[in-house]
């Protein structure tokens, strides 16, 4: 009955995402949402700023925070390990709405493309973002990334699985196609506004600190394998004609079989 529970529970999680990751799309874009990063009644200034950092501090914070092998080897004292990343989900979903909730609109222009052909170019960089993020998500293991993979294995009885070093596709060009995507999704605007602005600036800021923890952690799991294909790859921008060589399909098992020491 637990087992059935814990999948009902990951199921729901994920629901959850999709439903912030769509409406993300249309807050992010100004259109279709009832409220999105533009529009609602503006107020002062300082206090709308204050708030939205205070959102998005709370995202950082929730986000990267409980991603750590440090967190997640406490939290599952409390949690149960094969719903910690459905929680996990349930939770960066939560603070997500939270943000579209309360985020204060700045919308002072700070630049607007009027040329068509300017703004269809940018609109088209925009849905690749949103796109790019999505493809890159299967590249690795999207069941796993979203916690249905852990549910199903609970369920089922199995042995959890945890994924491995992998540099399938994209992946072997760039350390971080998902958030080239999402830096895509945030600046390619043809209205941006002050509001939209001050979300883009912070946003890719902690992508860059939030994308340190995660290299320190994946070599911390992968150790040589990880080091050597940060040096032969870059973060985002591919090098022409260069690829990783390095093989992912050698496991480094006795590393990966203690995935939460530091
Ligand atoms: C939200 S995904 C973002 C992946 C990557 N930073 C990107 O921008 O494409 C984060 C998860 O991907 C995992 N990850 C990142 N690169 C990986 C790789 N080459 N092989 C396996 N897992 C990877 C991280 O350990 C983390 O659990």
């Amino acid at each position: 009955m637990g087992r059935i529970l814990a999948f009902i529970y990951g199921v729901v999680s994920y629901g959850m995402f999709l439903g912030a990751f769509g409406y993300a799309i249309a807050f992010v874009g100004d259109f279709w949402v009832p409220k999105t990063i533009n529009s609602g009644e503006p107020g002062a200034f300082l206090p709308a700023l204050l708030i939205n950092a205070g959102l998005l501090s709370l995202f950082a914070v929730q986000h990267s925070g409980m991603a750590r092998p440090g967190f997640k080897k406490w939290w599952t004292k409390i949690v149960p390990e094969p719903i910690e990343r459905s929680t996990y989900v349930l939770l960066a979903s939560g603070v997500l709405f939270l943000l579209y909730w309360q985020w204060q609109p700045l919308p002072a222009p700070i630049w607007s493309v009027e040329n068509e052909i300017g703004r269809w170019i940018l609109w088209g960089l925009f849905g690749l973002g949103w796109g790019l993020v999505v493809y890159t998500t299967f590249l690795i293991s999207h069941a796993h990334l979203f916690g249905l993979t852990q549910v199903r294995d609970f369920m089922k009885d199995r042995d959890l699985w945890e994924p491995k070093f992998q540099t399938p596709n994209l992946y072997s060009h760039m350390r971080h196609p998902m958030m080239l995507g999402f830096f895509f999704a945030f600046w390619a605007i043809p209205e941006m506004t002050v509001g939209h602005l001050v979300f883009s600036i912070a946003t890719t800021g902690y992508i860059l600190v939030a994308l340190q923890l995660e290299e320190r952690d994946l070599i911390q799991a992968f150790g040589d394998r990880y080091r050597k294909y940060r040096k032969e790859v870059p973060m985002f921008i591919p090098r022409a004609g260069q690829k990783s060589t390095v093989d992912s399909k050698e496991q480094n098992t006795e590393l990966l079989s203690q995935p939460f020491d530091e």
